[in-house]
């Protein structure tokens, strides 16, 4: 079985979060950044947590944020993970919240960026539970709606789960799945009406051809293997 897990990311209210989970998301995205159009107070993110299913995680989206905070919050609103956003490579591993560094793509560099911070961390024996693989944007950080240099991903191994974010609709999600075989995948605008607003057909279209790639896969694996 091939699985691509999907996180949507950026709800803002409790209908849009259980409207996700419903639709088949393993995880959904919490953006605890002041700046972001998506941004939550703490009274959102309460109300949306009591709202989620009891398999579906919630993961909080940090931008050069105090490490206590973060763990705070974590433990606040019981995060599963903390994906976090910063210029220089991360040096906690808030456990027992799953840390999810988010690195911007645009060049082979980048990608050795990754490679040399997950051994790093491995060596020191707390890497992190994933990676998430943005887009570049200049002057922007994050929920860009660009899309990350699949051609440069396609075949790149971090030593951790890959999940690929940047730029993703229902559209091209198969396109892309099929060309980087990322662990998961993780979308803000590409399923919104409105920045901070999701749609609700794009959030099924997307989950939906998620599941309908993966299952290509599956069917190619057996047919090779
Ligand atoms: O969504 C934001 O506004 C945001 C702002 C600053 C840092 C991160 C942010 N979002 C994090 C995400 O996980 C997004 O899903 C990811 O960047 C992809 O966004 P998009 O290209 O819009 O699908």
């Amino acid at each position: 079985m091939h699985l691509v897990r999907v996180k949507i990311c950026g709800v803002t209210t409790p209908a849009e979060a259980r409207f996700a989970a419903d639709c088949g998301a393993d995880a959904l995205g919490l953006n605890f950044y002041p700046k972001s159009s998506r941004f939550i107070t703490s009274d959102q993110a309460t109300r949306i947590v009591r709202e989620l299913p009891p398999f579906t995680a919630a993961v909080g989206v940090f931008v050069e944020a105090d490490d206590i905070d973060v763990v705070a919050t974590a433990a606040r609103f019981g995060l599963r993970g903390v994906q976090t956003y910063t210029a220089d490579p991360p040096r906690t591993d808030f456990h027992p919240a799953a840390h999810i560094p988010a690195f911007r793509v645009n060049d082979a560099s980048s990608l050795a960026t990754i490679r040399d911070f997950v051994a790093a961390t491995l060596s020191a024996g707390r890497p992190p539970a994933a990676v998430l693989v943005d887009s570049f944007v200049a002057g922007e950080i994050g929920g860009t709606g660009h899309v990350a240099p699949w051609e440069l991903l396609a075949g790149f191994d971090p030593g951790v789960p890959l999940i690929l974010a940047g730029g993703l609709t229902p559209e091209n999600v198969g396109d892309a799945i099929r060309a980087v075989r990322p662990w998961g995948v993780d979308v803000a605008s590409g399923v919104e009406a409105s920045p901070g607003r999701k749609d609700r057909g794009k959030v099924r279209a997307f989950v939906q051809a998620v599941r309908a790639a993966a299952a290509e896969l599956a069917a190619e694996n057996r047919v090779s293997g």
